[in-house]
C-alpha cells in the first residue's frame, strides 16, 4: 500500500512517523522548500465540564473580511456586500508550517523568510491586537462585544513579532475596544440562534451544558477530531470538530489557529457546494466547531472502500466541486487543500468541499507565497514557490483530485514525499492520464494540470466544458443541485454560446455539431439541464469519444446541441483565449465584482 495511504494515521497521533516519506528538512531544501515534521503531539488533558460559549461573531467591525487580508480589505474597502462578520482575524500568510500534518510544508519566500514564524498575529475588527498574554476570565466578561474570544486569545497566545507590528508593517496594538454590534442578517443560522452573529457572547451555562452534544467519533485531520454531533434544540445532526486548548502547547496553538481560521472563512461562506458552519464553542478546553454533517464522509474514504469511481460519478462530482470553486474564488478565496480528503458527500452524492483551514483570501496587493497543502496535489507553482500564485493551485489540485478518483491514487503516489515534491516542482512531466478515460475527460484534466499557471482556465470556464457540460443529471438517483449548474459571472445559471466563447470552436477529436434550438434564458437552461436523460453517453459530443464504445448509446437530446458552439476545447486556442485566467485579473478590483452568487442565504438550522 503506497504510503501516502498511510497519511492519516500520523495526524494528531502520538506516533506520529511522518508516513509520506518526507524525511528531513535538509532532503527539501534540496528542491527549493523546507519541510517541516509535525512534532508529536502534547497529549491531551481530561476534558472538564463545558463552560461554553458561543463565539460572537456581533462585535461590528466594518473589516469583516480582515481575517483574510485585513490590510487591504480595509484600505480598498470590499466591492462585496458586507458578508457576516467574523469573530477571529487571522493573518495568514504567516501561519506556521511547524506543526501541520506531515504533509503541510512551509516554504522560504521569495524575501527568503522562512514562514515557520510561531507568533501569529490576530486581527479583531479595527484593531489587531499583540495577545500574549492569558487574559483573565473577568476580563472576557466585561468586553462582550469583542469579537475575539479573550479566552482563546490568551490561549493562543499571539503576537505579531519581536517588532510589535505586524507583517502587513502597522503597528500592533495591545488595546481594543468594543465594537458596535452589526445587524443581524435574519437568514443567518447564527442570527436566528442569536449565538454567534450580533448577539455577542452566549451566556455560558454555570453548568456547562451545551446544546451540542457530541456522538461517535469519525476521524482525525490535522488540525484536531472529527465526532457526529446533534444538536438537542433543533434535533438535527452535525459535525463537530474539536481541538484542544492547551495554552502552553505550540502544536496546540497551531491547532486552533488553524481551526480560527477555518470558523473566520466559513461563516462567511453560503455555497450548496461548500460545508456550511453553523457555530462554534469554546469549552475550558476545547475549541469545537459545528459544521453540516456529511454522512458519506469523504471522496478519500469513499476510494480507499469502494475503488476508483466510473467517468459519470467523476463528471458529476467534479461539477460539483467546481461550482464550489468558482464560487470561493469569486470571492477572491483560495482554498489551497482541494484533495480527496476535503472533499465531502451526503448519500444523494452531492458534494461539499471542507477543510479550510489552508484557505487564503487573495487581494490586490498580495501573492502568495506560502507552501501550504498535500504536496501529490500541489501545483508546481506552490511546490517552487515562485511569484506567489492565485486561484489556478485550486484548478491544479482539482485535476489531481480526477486522477485521484479515476484511479483512487493522487497522481505521482509512487514518489516518496520528496521525490514527488521534485516530479512537480522540477520536472517537465505531467502526470499520467489513465487511458480508460473519456477524451473529453483527458482534455478536461490537461486543462487543469498545465505547469503554467497562466494558462490554466478559471473555475467558471472549466464549468463549460464539454466533460461537464454534457452530463447526466441523476447518477445512482443523484439529483444535481442547481447551484452546481455553471454559472455566469453574475450568478445567474448560462450555459455557453458562441460569444461567451469565440476562440473555442474546434477540436480535432469532435465533428462540427447540428445547432438544435437557442437557450432562451439561464432559467431555462437550468430546467434544460436538470430534466437530461439519465444516460452519460447520449452526448452528440461523444459519438467520436471512447465512452461511445463502452456505453450504450441513446438519441441525443436537443438541448445538448448550442448555438454555434462546437464540442470540444483545444488546448492551444484556450490558452490564447481572452477568457483564460490572468494573475492579474485575479486581482483587479473589477473582478470582485458581481460574483456573489444571487441565490438567497439557505437556512441552515441545526
Ligand atoms: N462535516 C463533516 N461531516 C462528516 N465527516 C466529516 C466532516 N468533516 C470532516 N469529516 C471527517 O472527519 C475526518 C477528519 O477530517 P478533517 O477535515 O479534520 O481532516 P482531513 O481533511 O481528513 O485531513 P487534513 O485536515 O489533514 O486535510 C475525515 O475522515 C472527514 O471525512
Amino acid at each position: 500500500m503506497p504510503t501516502w495511504w498511510g497519511r492519516k494515521s500520523c495526524k494528531n497521533n502520538n506516533n506520529n512517523n511522518n508516513s509520506r516519506g518526507i524525511s528531513t528538512d535538509r532532503d527539501i531544501k534540496s528542491c527549493g522548500v523546507v519541510v517541516v515534521v509535525d512534532p508529536p503531539l502534547t497529549p491531551t488533558r481530561a476534558a472538564t465540564p463545558r463552560c461554553s460559549r458561543e463565539f460572537a461573531n456581533g462585535a461590528s467591525s466594518s473589516s469583516a473580511f480582515s481575517g483574510f487580508d485585513s490590510d487591504s480589505t480595509e484600505k480598498r474597502g470590499h466591492p462585496l456586500p458586507r458578508p457576516l462578520l467574523s469573530p477571529v482575524s487571522i493573518h495568514q500568510d504567516h501561519v506556521s508550517g511547524s506543526t501541520s500534518g506531515s504533509t503541510s510544508v512551509s516554504s522560504v519566500s521569495s524575501s527568503g523568510s522562512a514562514e515557520d514564524q510561531s507568533q501569529l498575529v490576530v486581527s479583531r475588527g479595527h484593531c489587531d491586537v499583540k495577545l500574549n498574554e492569558r487574559v483573565s476570565p473577568k476580563l472576557v466578561t466585561a468586553r462582550p462585544t469583542s469579537p475575539l474570544h479573550q479566552r482563546l486569545a490568551g490561549v493562543v497566545s499571539l503576537e505579531s513579532s519581536s517588532t510589535g507590528r505586524n507583517d502587513d508593517g502597522r503597528s500592533s496594538s495591545s488595546e481594543c475596544h468594543p465594537l458596535p454590534r452589526p445587524p443581524t442578517s435574519p437568514t443567518s443560522p447564527s442570527a436566528v440562534h442569536g449565538s454567534r452573529i450580533g448577539g455577542g457572547y452566549e451566556t455560558p451555562s454555570p453548568s456547562g451544558f451545551s446544546k451540542w452534544k457530541k456522538g461517535k467519533f469519525l476521524g482525525s485531520g490535522t488540525f484536531g477530531q472529527v465526532y457526529q454531533g446533534f444538536n438537542s434544540e433543533k434535533g438535527k445532526m452535525c459535525a463537530i470538530k474539536e481541538v484542544k486548548v492547551i495554552s502552553d502547547d505550540q502544536t496546540s496553538k497551531e491547532c486552533l489557529k488553524q481551526l480560527n481560521q477555518e470558523i473566520n472563512l466559513l461563516s462567511q461562506l453560503c455555497h450548496p457546494n461548500i460545508v456550511q458552519y453553523y457555530g462554534s464553542e469554546l469549552s475550558e478546553e476545547t475549541l469545537s466547531v459545528y459544521l453540516e454533517y456529511m454522512s458519506g464522509g469523504s471522496i478519500h474514504k469513499l476510494l480507499k472502500e469502494y475503488g476508483s469511481f466510473t467517468e459519470p460519478v467523476i463528471q458529476n462530482y467534479t461539477r460539483q466541486i467546481l461550482a464550489g470553486l468558482a464560487y470561493l474564488h469569486g470571492r477572491n478565496t483560495v482554498h489551497r487543500d482541494i484533495k480527496g480528503a476535503n472533499i465531502l458527500v451526503d448519500p444523494n452524492g452531492e458534494i461539499k468541499l471542507a477543510d479550510f483551514g489552508m484557505a487564503k483570501h487573495v487581494t490586490a496587493f498580495s501573492t502568495m507565497l506560502s507552501f501550504k497543502g498535500s504536496p501529490y496535489w500541489m501545483a508546481p507553482e506552490v511546490v517552487m514557490s515562485q511569484n506567489g500564485y492565485t486561484h489556478a493551485v485550486d484548478v491544479w489540485s482539482l485535476g489531481c483530485t480526477i486522477l485521484e478518483m479515476a484511479t483512487s491514487k493522487p497522481p505521482w503516489s509512487q514518489f516518496e514525499g520528496v521525490a514527488a515534491i521534485f516530479k512537480i516542482g522540477n520536472s517537465k512531466d505531467t502526470p499520467e492520464i489513465p487511458e480508460h478515460l473519456s477524451n473529453d475527460a483527458k482534455n478536461f484534466i490537461r486543462l487543469c494540470l498545465q505547469r503554467n499557471p497562466s494558462v490554466r482556465p478559471t473555475a467558471s470556464q472549466l464549468l463549460d466544458h464539454p466533460f461537464l457540460r454534457v452530463h447526466t443529471t441523476r447518477v445512482a438517483n443523484i439529483s444535481m443541485p442547481k447551484d452546481a449548474a455553471p454559472r455566469s459571472f453574475d450568478g445567474s445559471f448560462s450555459l455557453p454560446t458562441r460569444e461567451s466563447y469565440p476562440g473555442r470552436l474546434s477540436h480535432d477529436n469532435y465533428q462540427r455539431q447540428p445547432l438544435s434550438r437557442a437557450i432562451k434564458s439561464p432559467r431555462e437552461n437550468v430546467r434544460a439541464i436538470t430534466s437530461l436523460p439519465v444516460s452519460p453517453c447520449s452526448s452528440p459530443l461523444r459519438q467520436l469519444g471512447p465512452a461511445y464504445k463502452s456505453c450504450f448509446l441513446s438519441p441525443p437530446h436537443p438541448s445538448y446541441a448550442f448555438p454555434g458552439l462546437d464540442s470540444g476545447y483545444n488546448l492551444a486556442e484556450f490558452a490564447s483565449s481572452p477568457f483564460r485566467m490572468k494573475k492579474d485579473t485575479m486581482i483587479e478590483p473589477s473582478s470582485f465584482r458581481g460574483q456573489t452568487p444571487n441565490t438567497p442565504l439557505r437556512s441552515r438550522l441545526v
